[in-house]
């Protein structure tokens, strides 16, 4: 069976074709609206899809529009993943479940099915979330803030005369010389610091004990490039789990 994951989130969709032989294909559309679903749908052409399976964290509406879109382009059930209070052997401990963003939970679950233990999940995206699942598998909270883009238009709004260039992937994080080294090299120290800061208060919370990191989306690459841990990068995390919530609450039904 062929089955296409989908990632929406509030700046892009990654996507995948699973086979059971692995990964067939993989992309990414860099619209979060519908007519995302008809780039897809044209960038799939080729491919033979059984299933479809959405984890998204854009509005109902928006996401059900997509769900139709590729329901009629590839005649195939689609799955939209939703948030529960247990899912693959993972807890959810927040105070209300259902108000945790899907792409969280997915993440949560993709990286406790993958480490087996106590973990950190670091989703730099439109926000940046760090997540904290338990050794357990408890799902026990986390945190979130604006992402690098966001931080970026903050900025550029909120004052008049800190005119810097957007690109802000550069390695050197020594004091900035100009506006555009100290908005890119500001942004990257304050990124850092909160992951750093969370990641201590989620070790306190473990006892003392620090907790492996997996780190994910969009920024997470160029955060490891200055950062001086080693962390593990998974770029499909969201969609590993979402293969694993399709997998337990739908594939027997096909
Ligand atoms: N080519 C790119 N297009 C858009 N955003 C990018 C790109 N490269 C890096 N980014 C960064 O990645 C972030 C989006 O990451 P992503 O994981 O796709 O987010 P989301 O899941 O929220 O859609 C952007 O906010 C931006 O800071
Ligand atoms: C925190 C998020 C905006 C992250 O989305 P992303 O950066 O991946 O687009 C998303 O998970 C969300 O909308 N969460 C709902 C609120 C919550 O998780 O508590
Ligand atoms: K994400």
């Amino acid at each position: 069976m062929t089955t296409l994951l989908l990632d929406c989130g509030n700046t892009r969709i990654k996507w995948q074709l699973r086979a059971p032989d692995g990964i067939r294909a993989a992309g990414v559309v860099e619209l979060a609206t519908a007519e995302a679903a008809d780039a897809l749908a044209l960038l799939l052409d080729s491919w033979a899809v059984d299933a479809v399976a959405i984890s998204s964290v854009r509005n109902k509406a928006a996401t059900a529009e997509m769900a139709e879109g590729l329901k009629s382009r590839f005649s195939c059930r689609v799955f939209v993943a939703e948030v529960s209070a247990c899912a693959c052997g993972i807890e959810n401990g927040y105070h209300q479940p259902q108000r945790l963003g899907v792409d969280r939970w997915m993440a949560a679950i993709g990286a406790y099915k993958k480490l087996s233990s106590a973990v950190v999940i670091v989703d730099a995206g439109s926000a940046i979330t760090v997540d904290y699942v338990d050794a357990r598998g408890v799902f026990r909270g986390g945190y979130i803030a604006p992402g690098l883009k966001l931080l970026c238009g903050a900025l550029q709004l909120g004052t008049e005369d800190v005119h810097f260039s957007t690109d802000y992937d550069n390695k050197e994080m020594s004091a900035g010389l100009s506006t555009d080294e100290a908005v890119a090299r500001g942004l990257m120290h304050m990124a850092m610091g909160y992951i750093r800061s969370a990641q201590d208060e989620i070790a306190r919370q473990n006892k003392g004990d620090s907790v492996p990191v997996i780190m994910t989306g969009g920024d997470a690459l160029s955060l490891l490039a200055v950062m001086q841990e080693e962390h593990d990068y998974i770029e499909s995390l969201v969609l590993d789990g979402l293969n694993w919530v399709f997998e337990e609450e739908v594939v027997d039904e096909l």
